[in-house]
């Protein structure tokens, strides 16, 4: 995956990422409107398809709501790089199949830069600066998830493939 950085803060919290008065809808395309707008209201209508956020630590803070990570994939956020996320998001972003990478060298990373993430090599490679660095390895288990598009969807793949197993 490759994307214009945007970056963010400390602390980012769920409320920043998908205000809770848009709770009212786990509809992806419709949260999706809504992204970061409480953290940078021009966000959405700046953005392009496969942008990456690049933040500080513990994005993701704040709540257990799954409406985060759903909004930034539905809204085409393609990568979330931060130093630290917080426990909860790390885990609903892999359930819902949205690419999150730690790495301790986040904040080098400027706005606009451009960032390539070869899952393969475990880098990330600034294009701008022509810098490459190693993102925290990802659990093997967590990295299928996020093929799949998420839990439900490596669920259905997994009962596909025992239907198909035993035919
Ligand atoms: C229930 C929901 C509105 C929640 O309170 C759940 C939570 O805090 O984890 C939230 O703010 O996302």
């Amino acid at each position: 995956m490759q994307g214009k950085v945007w970056k963010f803060g400390d602390n980012i919290d769920t409320d920043l990422i998908i205000a809770a008065r848009y709770l009212n809808t786990s509809e992806p395309s419709e949260l999706a409107k809504y992204v970061m707008e409480d953290a940078d209201p021009e966000f959405v209508s700046k953005m392009t398809e496969g942008d990456i956020i690049v933040a500080g630590e513990n994005f993701g803070c704040g709540s257990s709501r799954e409406h985060a990570p759903i909004a930034l994939k539905a809204a085409g956020v393609s990568a979330v790089i931060a130093p630290t996320f917080a426990r909860i998001f790390y885990r609903n972003a892999f359930n819902m199949g949205l690419p999150i990478f730690e790495l301790k060298e986040a904040s080098e990373i400027n706005e606009g830069d451009v960032v390539r993430i070869d899952m393969d090599a475990g880098e990330v490679i600034n294009v701008t600066q022509a810098k490459t660095y190693k993102f925290s390895p990802i659990p093997e288990f967590m990295q299928e998830l996020v093929d799949a598009g998420g839990l439900i969807a490596f669920a259905k793949k997994e009962i596909e493939n025992k239907k198909e197993a035993k035919a």
